[in-house]
């Protein structure tokens, strides 16, 4: 579709159709994301309510990546956690970040019902079961990303204090510091999910991810969506090329059940 041209034919690399080429699992069984479709899902009632225990003294950092920005967390403790929902054990906060669209009617990954966010948040947790977030990151049950959309709406105060902190990494590979930060104030007031195996979206596109998508958006303003499009794919000094449409499309389901935490 269009909007994959400018991805495919840009300087960051090939774009999603093109991912197989070197890294097959890109057709795997599990890949992410999909379209949910909420009829479709089965109310689970042995899941449990997420637990979400985070330390805003743990935020370190905030680093364009070149294909998002990422907000990193100190993951060499406990101390910021999700635990709970359909994991077993306990999974480290190691970083969050987002993908989005050119204009507001696509961004998301994950659609409901076919229809497509501006934006999408993931929280990225890691099972330390596995000595690392390397580690977990190639093990079926390695990682838990909490997935929230963000849907057009009233400015949204909390992210606003994220959104402040762009202006300093306009360009690919600029990092700066992004302490006291905690991550719960990003969430909706309802933690219901829905729940399946699945995938990172970027290559590796490792088959590692436990995927909790919360039901509940939280809101983003326009102008605040105009924040994440000044943003840049490209590193400084090279011509530049917002980043946009930073996002995969759905993959198939190829027979995985999706389950909900509520009816
Ligand atoms: C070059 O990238 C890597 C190299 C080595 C390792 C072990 C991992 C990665 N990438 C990685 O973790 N991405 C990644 C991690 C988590 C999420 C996503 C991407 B997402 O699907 O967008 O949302 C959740
Ligand atoms: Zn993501």
């Amino acid at each position: 579709t269009v909007e994959f041209l400018h991805f495919a034919n840009s300087s960051h690399g090939p774009g999603p159709d093109k991912w197989a080429d070197d890294y097959p699992v890109a057709n795997g069984p599990r890949q992410s994301p999909i379209n949910i479709v909420p009829k479709e899902a089965l109310y689970d009632s042995a899941l449990k309510p997420l637990k979400l225990k985070y330390d805003a003294s743990n935020a370190k950092g905030i680093l364009n990546n070149g294909h998002s920005f990422q907000v990193d967390f100190v993951d060499d403790i406990d101390s910021s956690t999700l635990t709970g929902g359909p994991i077993s054990g306990t999974y480290r906060l190691r970083q969050f970040h987002f993908h989005w669209g050119a204009s507001n009617d696509r961004g998301s990954e994950h659609t409901v019902n076919g229809i497509k966010f501006p934006c999408e948040l993931h929280l990225v947790h890691w099972n330390t079961k596995y000595p690392s977030f390397g580690e977990a990151a190639s093990q079926p049950d390695g990682l838990a990303v909490v997935g929230v959309f963000l849907k057009i709406g009233a400015a949204n105060p909390r992210l606003q204090k994220v959104l402040d902190a762009l202006d300093a990494i306009r360009t690919k590979g600029k990092q700066t510091t992004f302490p006291n930060f905690d991550a719960k104030t990003l969430l909706p007031t309802s933690l219901d999910y829905w729940t399946y195996d699945g995938s990172l979206t970027t290559p590796p596109l490792l088959e590692s991810v436990t995927w909790i998508v919360l039901k509940e958006p939280i809101s983003v303003s326009p102008a605040q969506m105009d924040k994440f499009r000044s943003l840049l794919f490209t590193g400084e000094g090279d011509a530049p090329c917002c980043m946009v449409d930073n996002y995969r499309p759905p993959q198939p389901l190829k027979g995985r059940l999706v389950r909900a935490s509520f009816k």
